[in-house]
């Protein structure tokens, strides 16, 4: 587990590590981390061209540089705010030989530090003008300037960095946006900064975390998943959903609705009937993919909600929260929901996500108490006591018509096996994005191929 410190937590950290070390140590010392990575992006080259901004940023891009120098590197910097550049940055680059010029020659490597952790809005015209100009790979010092550190929102011109070096810990933005390959610098930071305000899970937590059948288990042991979806109009998203459900953990599927004929023909393993009332027994419940919004369905609804079961609500299910209020009366406090809309679901259900996802799906995890999965390709999920994962899919490929219903139901079968639903959310949201990856292999995939990816996604972080 990647673990994601804000900047307000880094600063109140930074600040006491700073009082207890000689001036300019910590920078000498980012700076330094700064100039290995460069080295080793130069390969052969031996131009490197900075781009400094008025802060501290700017000052371990010339502290880098100055270090460039010392290895025999042709250093170039140009200083946005010249009065404001650091003053002892600036003079060690220049008694190095580093030239400080208006516009910069053609380098073979760009270093980025124009801002940093004081990041506000996109980059000004006269610093996206120096970036637009750019033909080299970048290196961004700290994050890709004119990205936003703590919700990654880009809402302008920016960065594209091929690597990003940090410093002391990762921010939010080291998850949340592309800062290409991101590298961490020790500063000693670890004892003064607490907990994290995010986590990233890795391929090897979700492989951990996966439920596995062992010698004792039979077809109830591993959970009971239960699957209302799909209608005549939309038999596919309950033989995604039942699907996904199916290939995820060993347990036992149970499918009820109107879709039951399509879903038994494509997953003969499933238990399938025509009606919720029959479906028997379950450990949780997937409702909503393809359900519709009428009155037959928000009975439906209601039936799960009631069940004492975790639910994951899904696509109509969160239409039908959305746009009728009484619905959540139907529902026991104490047993876990799951809400998985993506940005227009979510702006029925709470108003628009805006900027920050982060802070959009805990509000919504607050005010439904409920765990709120935040689709997109930054993938957020809050919990109601405030626990927040984030992955972002390294493709956007799962963005195709009836993804949502494999995630559904991947979810709920995580539920089913009895995962904390925080955890569960995060590793399907992971296994699905590796799966998407994994079945498009650079080419577009509809949902089905997604779908079956799912046990080599699988199969890949349980091997880490
Ligand atoms: N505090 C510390 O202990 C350490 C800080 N370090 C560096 O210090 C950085 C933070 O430095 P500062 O707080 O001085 O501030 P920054 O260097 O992040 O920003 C400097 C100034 O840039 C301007 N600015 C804000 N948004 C901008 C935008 N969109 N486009 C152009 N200019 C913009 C603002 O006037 C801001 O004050 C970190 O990101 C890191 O690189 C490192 O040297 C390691 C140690
Ligand atoms: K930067």
């Amino acid at each position: 587990m990647r673990g994601l410190w804000t900047t307000a937590r880094v600063r109140s950290a930074e600040e006491r590590v700073l009082a207890a070390t000689p001036p300019g140590a910590l920078m000498r010392r980012a700076a330094l981390g700064v100039a290995a990575v460069a080295l080793e992006l130069l390969g052969g080259g031996r131009r490197v061209g900075l781009l400094v901004g008025s802060g501290n940023n700017g000052g371990d891009a010339l502290w880098a540089g100055y270090y460039l120098r010392k290895r025999g590197v042709a250093v170039f910097a140009v200083l946005l705010s010249p009065d404001k550049a650091h003053a002892e940055g600036l003079a060690a680059f220049r008694r190095a030989g580093g030239r400080v010029v208006d516009r910069l020659p053609p380098v073979d490597l760009a270093v980025d530090g124009i801002v940093g952790l004081s990041a506000r809005g996109p980059l000004r015209p006269d610093a996206a003008a120096h970036v637009a100009d750019l033909d080299a790979p970048v290196l961004a010092v700290d994050l890709p300037s004119g990205i936003d550190p703590d919700t990654g929102a880009a809402p302008g011109p920016h960065v594209r960095a091929r690597a990003t070096v940090t410093f002391g810990c990762l921010k939010p933005v080291h998850a949340l946006a592309d800062c290409g390959e991101v590298r961490l610098v020790d500063l000693g930071l670890g004892p003064e900064l607490g907990g994290p305000d995010l986590l990233e899970l890795e391929p090897e937590d979700v492989g951990a975390a996966w439920p596995v059948p062992g010698p004792e288990s039979d077809k109830y042991t591993q959970g009971v998943t239960g699957v209302a979806a799909g209608s005549a109009t939309y038999p596919g998203a309950a033989v995604l959903a039942t699907g996904a459900a199916v290939l995820a953990t060993s347990g036992m599927v149970r499918y009820a609705g109107a879709a039951a004929e399509a879903v038994r023909a494509r997953w003969p393993e499933a238990i399938c009937t025509g009606s919720i009332t029959d479906a028997g027994r379950v450990q949780a419940w997937v409702a909503g993919p393809g359900l519709g919004t009428g009155l037959g369905s928000e009975a439906v609804l209601r039936t799960v909600l009631e069940a004492g079961v975790p639910v994951c609500a899904d696509a109509d299910a969160i239409t039908m929260l959305a746009n009728n209020p009484d619905l959540w009366d139907a529902r026991d406090p104490d047993t876990p929901l799951v809400l998985t809309p993506h940005d227009r679901e979510y702006e029925r259900l709470a108003g628009p996500v805006g900027e920050d996802r982060v802070a959009a799906a805990r509000r919504a995890a607050e005010k439904f108490r409920a765990v709120v999965l935040l689709k997109g390709h930054v993938t957020v999920v809050a919990g109601p006591d405030g626990r927040t994962l984030v992955n972002r899919a390294r493709s956007s490929w799962a963005a195709t018509a009836g993804s949502g219903d494999v995630l559904a139901g991947v979810l709920g079968s995580l539920l089913a096996a009895g995962l904390d639903p925080v955890l569960a959310a995060g590793c399907a949201a992971k296994v699905h994005a590796l799966a998407a990856e994994l079945a498009a292999a650079g080419a577009p995939i509809p949902a089905s191929a997604l779908l079956r990816a799912l046990p080599d996604a699988i199969r890949a972080v349980r091997s880490r």
